[in-house]
């Protein structure tokens, strides 16, 4: 029976409930610069240098005195290397007396050693001036910014070897089930290996976090109690899996209204339907179903979010790629679903079809894309141009060799 305390909700309000509710302390640690790619900076890192410190030339050339020259071109045969005129190369800072730079290209220096130029440069050109690449105290990295390599060779150039930035968000895995057993472990007849925690964690991991996967824990109140609260000690966020339906063994809702307050029990959309969200305290607790593609959603639609929102950063959207549907899409009533999709190149684009519901999980996971199939609609026909969320970069589409399928 539905319990109607606990209506069905729609992916945006799950999303809007949790996000609101949940508070976060961000903490700040120092690294090495070296270590600091796909970081996020903690505060706006000032350079501690200044570049170039010293005049230099922004070609090779010779640099000479702007004072020696009386319009149009000296005369040079009397010039002395040093004296007159030094050679200046790309980069290389240039002592003051000398503030013009001639490209090596317009200088010819004969056997003899006597200098001509046949084209001479507006005084003071072609030297960069000092400050003019960074000064100290310039803003080398804002706060909350994501480090990519171009960052990292910044900071090192503005003298910073050590970087503050938030800690990762603290991302505890718990999965239950007295179906399962250990990772690496024979199951015996009737069970189940543990897996969703392994692709859970790699999930977490790339989204920016620190994942801690905890051992399987039996699908009993105290226990699982025990098990939450020890992992909200730790965690920013803690991952529940499993035991979210109405099998005499799924203990979730009991065990979630203890530790926290639900704010969502039931969502209006599948695969996934048994997803929850508590709020203990100001922490989240994203309930997962045990069913692996439902679990993977939930991890990607709920727990980004709530990473990037300790981290600050926006959430990017899946790239969207309009495709030809090679087959009828009946689709499943009333409810949203998200169907798994294999996408494959064809003459002109891209063509799709449906990886059944019942397809085996390995097919499943291997989805190039998801299809949004809002409620209301009852079936997209063979043909028919749609679009799709793409899983992978669509050059890993591109490679596949188009063929029937
Ligand atoms: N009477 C009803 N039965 C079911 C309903 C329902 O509404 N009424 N809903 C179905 C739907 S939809 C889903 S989704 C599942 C939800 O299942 P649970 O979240 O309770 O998950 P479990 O029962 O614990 O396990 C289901 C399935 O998933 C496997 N699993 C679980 N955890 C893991 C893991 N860490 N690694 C790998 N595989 C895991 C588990 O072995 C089971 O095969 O309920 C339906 N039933
Ligand atoms: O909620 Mo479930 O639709 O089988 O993943």
């Amino acid at each position: 029976m539905k319990d109607l305390n606990y209506p069905w909700i729609s992916r945006q309000e799950t999303l809007r409930r949790i996000l609101e509710r949940s508070q976060f302390q961000p903490r700040v640690e120092m690294i090495p610069v070296s270590e600091a790619l796909d970081r996020i900076t903690a505060r706006d890192e000032l350079s501690k240098n200044t570049l170039p410190n010293a005049p230099t030339s922004m070609l090779d050339g010779i640099a000479l005195k702007s004072s020696n020259l009386d319009g149009g071109i000296p005369k040079t045969d009397h010039w002395q290397l040093g004296k007159d005129y030094i050679f200046s190369n790309t980069g290389v800072g240039i002592p003051e007396e000398f503030d013009t730079v001639v490209l090596i290209e317009d200088v010819n220096v004969n056997e003899k050693g006597k200098l001509s130029i046949s084209c001479i440069p507006e005084k003071g050109k072609n030297i960069r001036p000092v400050g003019d690449m960074m000064k100290t105290g310039d803003v080398l990295v804002p706060a909350y910014v994501h480090l990519r390599s171009a960052h990292l060779g910044l900071l090192t150039a503005g003298g910073i070897d050590k970087v503050a930035v938030l800690e990762k968000p603290k991302v505890a895995i718990l999965p239950t089930g007295n179906e399962l057993v250990p990772a690496g472990t024979q199951p015996p007849r009737g069970k189940n290996v543990e897996y969703n925690g392994m692709m859970i964690k790699a999930q977490v991991e790339s989204m920016g976090a620190e994942a801690k996967l905890y051992p399987i824990t039996r699908d009993n109140p105290e226990d699982l109690i025990k098990v939450i609260e020890n992992a909200l000690a730790w965690a920013d966020i803690v991952i529940l899996n499993g035991g979210s339906s109405k099998g005499s063994d799924d203990r979730a809702i009991e065990v979630l209204e203890s530790v926290g307050e639900v704010l969502v029990y039931e969502v209006a959309y599948g695969p996934g339907k048994h997803t929850t969200m508590t709020i203990a305290g100001h922490k989240p607790i994203v309930g997962t179903v045990g069913p692996t593609i439902g679990a993977e959603y939930a991890v990607d639609w709920y727990v980004a979010p709530l990473i990037n929102k300790y981290l600050h950063q926006p959430t990017v959207k899946p790239r969207q790629l309009k495709v030809k549907l090679l087959k009828e899409i009946k689709a499943p009533m009333p409810f949203d679903f998200y169907a798994r999709m294999e996408v494959k190149p064809i003459e002109g684009g891209f063509a799709a079809k449906q990886i059944g519901k019942s397809a085996p999980l390995v097919q499943q996971m291997m989805a190039d894309a998801v299809l949004h199939i809002p409620g209301k609609i009852k079936a997209y026909a063979a043909g028919e141009m749609i679009e799709v969320e793409l899983k992978c970069p669509i050059e890993w589409i591109e490679r596949k060799v188009s063929h029937e399928f």
